[in-house]
């Protein structure tokens, strides 16, 4: 960067408060919230919602659980004032909700708030001017007196206007870009504000910190926050309420430790829409707590519809990494994370605990309405841990850990270069390819039977009929069962050293349908061990189909010229293409 910063920024003075006690405290409840999705979150749109978005997004926030919505600033335009008359006159408002608006602290934008609020039964008035250093300079060129001045007068008429209406007024105010305002004079002015309204702890006003601008550390907004709270009068007159924007990616951050500095009150939009790069997100500060055995106050269990809802009202897509949010967050594409994940459902799976307990996932999907579908995906960086889990999960494969090394080396070929994702149906593809699926020149058993060896109680001899390329051959062999009768055979038969160095099944569902798998492992002379799988109604021709696997493989592998090493299941298949009939048939 060519601009020296050390010349062109200045930094941001600490605040003196050396007995700073929030940094002990820790959330325990859930704040008081207000969703300012239709003024704050709206006023940063380039496109704002008109009355059929704003009702849409209006009713999910209710539906949500918020208790006070920030419907819009009337004042501003014939929109906000129409909305405001739409939801008083439609009677939209519950009896335990309250209508919030924003106006400037000036005379006529005050008379045309209450107009809109006509009829309604109570409201937030909240009233604000811009108190900082800054904005008192190069904004209104005033004194401190006279930024007072606005403010106080601001307060007058809405307690005069609200003495003459039926609506039952909430006393909002908020010394705007309060960040950037020194602390004293922030004190100053809410106490000249106080004194209009005369808040008391039953009628309490609420005081709106905001950070308008994110200036600093979340420590720092903590400490303002704190140091306000530790010097204002009256406090417990007040609700303290933080209002923070995400200039510096931080705005979870500072809110939470508002929280823990003091603050009653949270307001911020849904996956923080709002200005420049956002106000706080209600949604992160709600599951964070829900992740703490917190109860939010605020019901995020559908998340994708609450993401759909958004999308289309403020016509901006939500980042697929949001946090609880994104499409992408409960998905792991890593081996080693796929592994772990794998690994802690199982754990989950067979534990009486319901408390949550997963690696890599923090929450689980299925609170904020997502299933394990795409827990686990499969590209480039994935392990076996993955592909077994996908496997298991879609087909109940339950693969031995050798084969599930073998599989995923097959994937990790196709995914390295391909240098994309493999989808669920594609893995299962990728895995009948390899396994279960007959090739030109591959070997497939018609029938079989055994008999006992007439001169050996322990010995069986097993008779079966192959087929190759419609060709039918016969193969007979002796041994202690019937895979070791049928290795003997295909050893004679096709004159190869074979041997079965691993042997694993299990059933898959129960009854007339049900199927066994088998999975064999065969050591091939001049091959490294390779896996065979098979499949059907009776194990034993599971067992024999799954000798027949491996050997097809290895004839394959044999007529490319290749002992193993370096395969994808393309070349497989390209191999299995063009091999000649084998030999021995
Ligand atoms: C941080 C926030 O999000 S605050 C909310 C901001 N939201 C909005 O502003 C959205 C809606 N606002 C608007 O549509 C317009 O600003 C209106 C309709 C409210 C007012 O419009 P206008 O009067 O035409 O113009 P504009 O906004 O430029 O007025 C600024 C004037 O108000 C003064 N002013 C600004 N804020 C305040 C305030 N809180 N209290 C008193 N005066 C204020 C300015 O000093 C300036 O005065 P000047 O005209 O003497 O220079
Ligand atoms: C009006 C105030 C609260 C505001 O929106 C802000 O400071 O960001």
């Amino acid at each position: 960067m060519r601009v020296d910063p050390t010349v062109k920024y200045k930094p941001f003075q600490p605040i003196d408060l050396p007995d700073r006690r929030w940094p002990s405290a820790s959330i325990t409840e859930a704040p008081i919230w207000a969703s300012v999705d239709l003024r704050d979150g709206n006023q940063a749109l380039v496109e704002p919602m008109g009355i059929e978005r704003k009702a849409r997004m209006y009713k999910a926030l209710v539906a949500m659980g918020f208790k006070e919505i920030e419907v819009g600033f009337p004042a501003a335009s014939q929109t906000d004032f129409d909305f405001a008359r739409y939801l008083i006159e439609h009677d939209m408002v519950p009896e335990d909700v309250t209508l919030q608006v924003l106006v400037q602290a000036r005379e006529p934008l005050i008379r045309r708030t209450f107009e809109a609020l006509k009829g309604c039964k109570r409201a937030i008035v909240h009233v604000y001017n811009s108190t900082s250093t800054l904005q008192r300079r190069v904004v209104f060129g005033m004194d401190r007196p006279g930024i007072i001045d606005i403010a106080r007068q601001g307060a007058e008429l809405i307690h005069t206007l609200a003495d003459e209406t039926d609506t039952e007024i909430v006393y909002q105010y908020s010394p705007e870009s309060f960040t950037g305002t020194e602390l004293d004079f922030a004190v100053e002015i809410v106490e000249a504000v106080m004194d209009v309204y005369q808040p008391t702890p039953e009628k309490r006003l609420i005081v709106n910190l905001p950070s308008t601008v994110e200036m600093a550390t979340p420590n720092v907004y903590a400490d303002q926050i704190e140091w306000f709270c530790r010097n204002v009068k009256n406090r417990d007159s007040l609700i303290i309420s933080v209002h923070p924007h995400n200039d510096r990616g931080t705005g979870v951050a500072a809110t939470e430790l508002a929280l823990m500095a003091g603050a009653d009150r949270v307001e911020g939009t849904l996956f923080g829409n709002g200005e420049r790069t956002g106000n706080v997100d209600v949604v992160t500060l709600a599951m964070n707590m829900f992740t703490q055995g917190i109860h939010p106050g605020l019901d995020c269990s559908n998340m994708p519809e609450l993401v759909t809802m958004a999308e289309y009202c403020t016509r901006l897509p939500i980042h697929p990494r949001h946090p609880y949010a994104g499409e992408l967050v409960f998905t792991a594409f890593s081996g080693s994370h796929q592994d772990a994940i794998n690994k802690g459902l199982r754990a989950l799976r067979q534990s009486n605990s319901g408390v949550w307990e997963v690696p890599y996932l923090p929450i689980d999907p299925t609170d904020v309405g997502r299933s394990y579908e795409a827990v686990i995906r499969i590209n480039s960086q994935s392990g076996k841990g993955g592909v077994a889990h996908i496997l298991e999960r879609d087909h109940a494969l339950q693969m031995p850990r050798p084969l599930q090394v073998e599989f995923s080396g097959v994937v990790q070929h196709i995914t390295d270069e391909s240098e994309g994702e493999v989808t669920a149906k594609q893995l299962w593809d990728i895995f009948q390819g390899e396994y279960l699926a007959q090739n030109p020149g591959d070997l497939a058993l018609k029938e079989y039977r055994t008999v006992p060896d007439t001169h050996a109680s322990d010995v069986r001899v097993l008779d079966a009929t192959l087929v190759v390329n419609g060709e039918e051959c016969r193969v007979s062999g002796r041994g202690n069962g019937p895979l070791d009768a049928f290795v003997d055979g295909l050893r004679n038969h096709l004159g190869m050293g074979l041997e079965v160095v691993n042997y694993s099944e299990h059933a898959l569902g129960v009854g007339a349908s049900a199927q066994a798998y088998a999975y064999v492992e065969m050591k091939a002379e001049g091959h490294a061990p390779m896996f065979g799988v098979g499949r059907h109604a009776n194990i034993v021709q599971a067992s024999l189909n799954a000798i027949l696997s491996a050997v097809n493989r290895v004839r394959r592998l044999n007529a490319a010229g290749s002992t193993g090493g370096d395969r994808s299941t393309q070349k497989v298949k390209e191999d299995a293409q063009s091999a000649p009939t084998a030999a021995a048939e």
